[in-house]
């Protein structure tokens, strides 16, 4: 599927621009442009992978170049100041390729959570092609025991809504799930762990139904309809993935390990794999933690080497996450590597009706 990839503020051009580097790491593309949205200069220049050409510095009355320290009023003023140049920086980098536009933001700042609503809202007018967001929720918890907010956390329940609001859905990624104890999600060294956690499992969603210059093909290759009708469910979603390495067998064509070559695989090791690693990728952590069973829809995207890629456990792992979710419409799809000595599952569920840290945010901004 691919996406017109847009950074609002620090975190979500930091998140964008890694996603951009990741796919260029790839055979497989999903990214057709990429545009960088900031009032921080430091920021924007700090990019990598995102070019000169599509980084925007906007709101220099309001915050000098230096960002808004978190402050909403601050963040919407150099927002509603630049809104037509925003739209027109986003409007370069869509193209007749583009099949979705995802815009990446941190929800506890002042900047791009503010800017990204005004902008979603006009792109949807404009473009046919879904609008989704990518939204962090910053570490630690948004009451504290003396029943006190942070202005992070009713940032981010106030965020939470407008952007939900705005955008088609919004997939959502907790720093404090993926945390290491001890650490610290303003750190400049662990935030990049955990950019690199979140741009795995979202590259390897989009990427999945983009052609692998033509190698092989699955029986049942995932579609960006599939992509774009599971997101369909709106509200919030969330990826669950986990990786399991295989081994190929390998027989001796004359015994004694004289000039061997890739055996067969069996049924059981193959069905095996995929229920292992289908459970892992549903119940281990996902970017997002929330009540399985509000799950409206799910995608399911196995890959694999080919003759890994058993029909019967295929199904099987669709039919198994339907139970888990109780939802009905799960879709599924195969993401072939001939070369690869991996399972990987990817699940992408949607329409989530019940996120406790959702709900715990939106209370605190309720509160604050
Ligand atoms: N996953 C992730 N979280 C981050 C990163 N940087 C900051 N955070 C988290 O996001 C919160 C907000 O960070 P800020 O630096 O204020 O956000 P910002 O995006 O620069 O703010 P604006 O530019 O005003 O939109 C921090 O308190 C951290 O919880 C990052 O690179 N990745």
């Amino acid at each position: 599927m691919k996406l017109t990839v847009c950074g609002f503020g620090g975190v979500g051009c930091r998140i964008a621009d890694r996603l951009v580097a990741a796919d260029g790491d790839r055979s497989r593309s999903f990214v057709v442009d990429s545009v960088a949205l900031d009032t921080d200069q430091r920021d924007l220049s700090s990019l990598e992978s995102i070019p000169d050409d599509r980084r925007h510095l906007y709101g220099v009355i309001e915050a000098e170049g230096a960002g808004v320290e978190g402050d909403r009023s601050v963040g919407a003023a150099a927002a509603d100041s630049e809104a037509t140049e925003l739209a027109n920086a986003v409007d370069d980098a869509v193209s007749s390729q583009t099949d979705a536009i995802l815009c990446c933001v941190g929800l506890a700042g002042g900047s791009g959570a503010t800017a990204l609503p005004r902008i979603a809202d006009e792109l949807r007018r404009v473009y046919d092609v879904p609008v989704y967001g990518l939204g962090i929720l910053p570490a630690g918890s948004p009451t504290a025991d003396d029943g006190s907010t942070s202005t992070a956390a009713r940032n981010t329940g106030r965020a939470l809504a407008d952007i939900g609001a705005a955008t088609d859905a919004l997939l959502l990624f907790d720093n404090e799930l993926w945390l290491g104890s001890g650490d610290s999600d303003t750190d400049p060294d662990t935030r990049d762990d955990l950019n690199e956690t979140l741009t795995t499992r979202v590259a390897a969603l989009f990427a999945a139904g983009e052609g692998d210059h033509d190698r092989q093909i699955a029986e049942r290759v995932v579609d960006a309809s599939e992509v774009q009708n599971t997101f369909a469910a709106g509200g919030i979603a969330t990826i669950g993935y986990a990786s399991q390495t295989i081994e190929r067998p390998t027989e001796s064509r004359f015994g004694l390990g004289i000039l061997e070559q890739e055996g067969e695989i069996d049924d059981t090791t193959a069905i095996k794999a995929i229920e292992t690693t289908s459970r892992r990728a549903v119940r281990g952590k996902l970017t997002v933690e929330i009540d399985r069973e509000s799950v409206q829809r799910g995608l399911l995207i196995v890959g694999g080497p080919p003759d890994w890629l058993n029909r019967r456990a295929v199904s099987d792992a669709r039919s198994w996450l339907a139970q888990e979710t109780g939802s009905v419409e799960i879709r599924g799809g195969d993401m072939p590597d001939p070369d690869g000595d991996t399972i990987t599952m990817i699940a992408l569920l949607t329409g989530v009706g019940s996120c406790p840290r959702v709900n715990a945010f939106r209370a605190a901004a309720d509160r604050g």
